[in-house]
């Protein structure tokens, strides 16, 4: 059978960081890409303040603009909270839901991330829900068990390959400079593979992305193991001149 075409999608998650004079580099990446564009699809999710100024600059461009994460009601009496409509409704096409910090820092449940992803879905935003596990779950041979138990309980039943991308990022990975070898997460994307395609019609068609420690030194070696679709960036999505070089996976040579 033949395998079916999927257009990566090469993510920048920004997290905790930028000001509106860092809008500059969103606009230095959209040149970047205009001059020398890269087969993939391109996605900044900087945090909600810089959403709607970024929308704006990059407007009819090649690259779309997400945020990081969303509450699972429409609206309602939560300070301090941003719906998906919201999100939606500032020009905003992606949200990411239950990344590993917002796991921890905010004790979100794997059933909590479900509804995000759902309210997601219903705002007509694409939720890229995030999955990965610890060192020490990792050490202990149960990485796999736990991403698929994290999978069951966070994508809701609801998801398609248009309206859900799957991100696994290992924690230990995150932020460390570390990267697992590419045939572990070779088994682990096939692992994420055979569950969506049990669950899912277009199972085979979602998008998986790896994210950890991507750079442009690494990202070729990574976005050729089977089954990444991609990539979830973190620090190297902060400047323009590292986010294209991890592009370069993407561009004929
Ligand atoms: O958490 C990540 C993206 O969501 C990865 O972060 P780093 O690329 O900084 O390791």
């Amino acid at each position: 059978m033949a395998l079916p075409i999927i257009t990566p999608l090469v993510a920048g998650n920004w997290k905790m960081h930028g000001l509106l004079k860092d809008l500059e580099e969103a606009r230095h990446l959209q040149a970047l890409l205009t001059e020398n564009p890269a087969q993939a699809e391109v996605l900044l999710c900087p945090p909600a303040t810089l959403i709607h100024p970024m929308t704006a600059i990059l407007r009819g461009g090649l690259v779309s603009v997400g945020a990081q994460d969303c509450h699972s009601l429409e609206k309602g009496a939560h300070t301090g909270d941003i719906s998906a409509k919201m999100l939606a409704d500032l020009g905003a096409r992606y949200v990411i839901v239950g990344h590993s910090e917002r796991r921890e820092d905010h004790n979100e449940t794997s059933e909590q991330v479900r509804e995000k992803a759902l309210a997601a879905h219903n705002a007509t935003l694409c939720a890229i829900i995030c999955v990965g596990e610890t060192l020490s779950q990792r050490d202990a041979g149960w990485a796999e068990k736990i991403v698929l138990d994290q999978l069951a309980h966070s994508v809701p039943d609801g998801a398609t390959a248009s309206n859900t991308v799957i991100a696994y990022e290992p924690i230990w990975a995150i932020g460390t400079g570390r990267i697992p070898k590419p045939e572990d997460v070779a088994v682990m994307h096939q692992t994420i593979r055979d569950h969506l395609a049990d669950r899912f019609a277009l199972g085979d068609q979602m998008r998986i992305l790896y994210g950890g420690s991507v750079k442009a030194s690494n990202a070729h070696i990574l976005m050729a193991v089977p089954n990444v679709n991609g990539a979830l960036v973190g620090g190297s999505s902060l400047k323009a001149l590292d986010f294209n070089g991890i592009l370069d996976a993407y561009r004929s040579k």
